[in-house]
């Protein structure tokens, strides 16, 4: 034997050194386990024959080992996860291919949407290729890759300055509730701190998807009104109750909603899904019902200045805008849904005190809305600035009639969404893939994603109706 021999003892040392979880570690392992089997393969050789001497010069023998070794440090890589299911190739594909595979494995496809082939990135439309086609099967048992695929695709795809990315996350709502088995309604399920933790967790949620209004006003390059029209069709046939379809806005404030008619007529007649759009004022709430609206929003602040910089106007000028808006709807029988936004913080006042949302929450609650959403607009809120404020609100509004809005600054959203359902909230507003922000809220990160929230109440064992 000559020192090469060695080598893979050499190497072998080295891995040990090597942190076992880095992608470097588990190559070289495979490389040192090719590098072994190679040397004992040929000092076989050499027995058998009864040769003295290597059945190989040391350099060919060297040669063969690093060519081994490249190999199989190669192979290693391309049979990671990500490679079989094309998730390295997300942020190439293009958005209407994440949005078909997003609801492909949804619970009510729609028929005439399946097979779409165009595609449009960055605000240009293209047709169908191969890069918008690709094959996209979600048969991992293994979450982990996925979701963090999913991450750095919206991280790649936002930094690429994208207009609208519903990537593969329709199927993660179906993947996610299959990988999951329901622990809390579960009949061996009686430890008492569970009992005492979930007791008050509702056994179903409403999931309101807010995605193709908070999710993209937000968005600079306008999307195409069939590309909105597409993405709410395909968050209907996962079968969310509720989506958000648009504003009735000024154009001037929110262009990228400018096409709000446009929008409603093209999905109004949508069966087995209410469509709610926002409405600032009368004019807002004509237009919507002119264009089929059946359900409308208006949108109030805990905070002053933010009321100013949203909508023009004070608290109390908001409040008579939208006194306005809830008897116009109730001469026609419209429900009108009211949000409270800054309920914890305000990017110009800092912190909110609880009692100035639940005054405005108890004035649309008076006024007839028949949900108030509590909106952490900048995603500021924690679970514990989250009590108090519910707490507050909780003592002149019923708790059935309240919803929780969370933005994800901070990744506090599910947190708070956890502690809002211990407290009795069974209604969450979210958005798919966690699009959004807020034009007048600078700092705002995205709604916290409908798929996480669908994950964690899978686990919680709490029903909704996403599938
Ligand atoms: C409220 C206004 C309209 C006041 O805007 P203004 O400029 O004070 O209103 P104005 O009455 O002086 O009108 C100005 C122009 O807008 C027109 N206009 C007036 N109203 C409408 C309307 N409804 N639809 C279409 N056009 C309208 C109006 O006709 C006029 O047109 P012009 O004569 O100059 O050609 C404006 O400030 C606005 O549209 N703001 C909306 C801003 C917005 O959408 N922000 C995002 C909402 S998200 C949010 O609030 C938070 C939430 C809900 O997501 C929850 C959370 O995260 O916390």
């Amino acid at each position: 034997m000559d020192n090469t021999f060695y080598l893979p003892i050499w190497l072998y040392t080295f891995y040990v050194m090597v942190p076992h979880n880095s992608a470097l570690g588990s190559e070289l392992h495979c490389s040192i386990v090719a590098l072994f089997v190679v040397e004992i393969c040929g000092l076989g050789v050499c027995l058998h024959l009864g040769s003295e001497r290597p059945w190989m010069s040391a350099d060919s023998r060297l040669l063969l080992l690093l060519i081994c070794s490249v190999s199989v440090a190669f192979a290693s890589r391309m049979s990671s996860l990500e490679e079989p299911l094309g998730l390295d190739k997300l942020p190439s594909l293009s958005n209407i291919d994440r949005l078909y595979r997003f609801s492909s494995s949804a619970c009510r496809p729609i028929r005439e949407d399946m097979g779409m082939g165009n595609c449009w990135i960055e605000g240009r439309s293209c047709s169908s290729s191969n890069s918008c086609n690709d094959d996209f099967e979600d048969n991992t048992e293994e979450p982990v890759p996925w979701r963090r695929q999913r991450r750095n695709s919206l991280q790649r795809a936002s930094s690429l300055g994208r207009s609208c990315v519903a990537c593969g996350t329709m199927s993660d709502l179906h993947y996610l509730s299959s990988y999951q088995r329901p622990s809390y309604c579960n009949d061996n399920c009686t430890g008492e701190l569970k009992y005492k933790l979930f007791k008050d967790i509702p056994r179903y949620v409403k999931i309101v998807e807010v995605g193709p209004r908070d999710g993209l006003q937000n968005e600079k390059t306008i999307v195409p009104t069939s590309i909105k029209v597409k993405l709410i069709r395909k968050l209907v046939s996962c079968g969310l109750p509720v989506v958000e379809a648009t504003s009735f806005v000024s154009p001037k404030w929110v262009p990228q909603l400018a096409d709000a008619k446009d929008v409603m007529d093209a999905v109004k007649n949508l069966e087995g899904v209410r469509l709610p759009v926002l409405t600032p004022n009368l004019k807002g709430f004509e237009a919507a019902i002119a264009a089929g609206a059946k359900e409308v929003a208006v949108f109030a602040s805990a905070s002053e200045s933010f009321s100013k910089s949203n909508i023009n106007c004070s608290i109390e000028e908001s409040l008579a805008r939208y006194r306005a808006v809830t008897s116009a709807a109730k001469k026609l029988s419209i429900p009108v849904r009211g949000y409270v936004s800054c309920v914890v913080g305000c990017p110009v006042e800092g912190f909110i005190s609880p009692s100035k949302v639940a005054y405005v929450a108890k004035e649309l609650h008076n006024m007839g809305c028949f949900e108030i959403s509590l909106g952490d607009t900048i995603g500021v809120a924690t679970p514990g600035t989250v009590l108090p404020m519910l707490e507050a609100v909780m003592a002149v509004v019923p708790v059935e009639k309240l919803a929780v809005h969370f933005h994800d600054t901070y990744g506090q959203s599910l947190p708070n969404i956890l502690l809002s359902l211990q407290m009795g909230i069974s209604t969450v507003d979210s958005s798919v893939s966690g699009l959004g922000g807020c034009p007048y809220a600078r700092g705002a990160s995205g709604n916290v994603a409908t798929e996480d929230v669908v994950y964690m109440l899978n686990g919680l064992g709490v029903t909704t109706s996403s599938c």
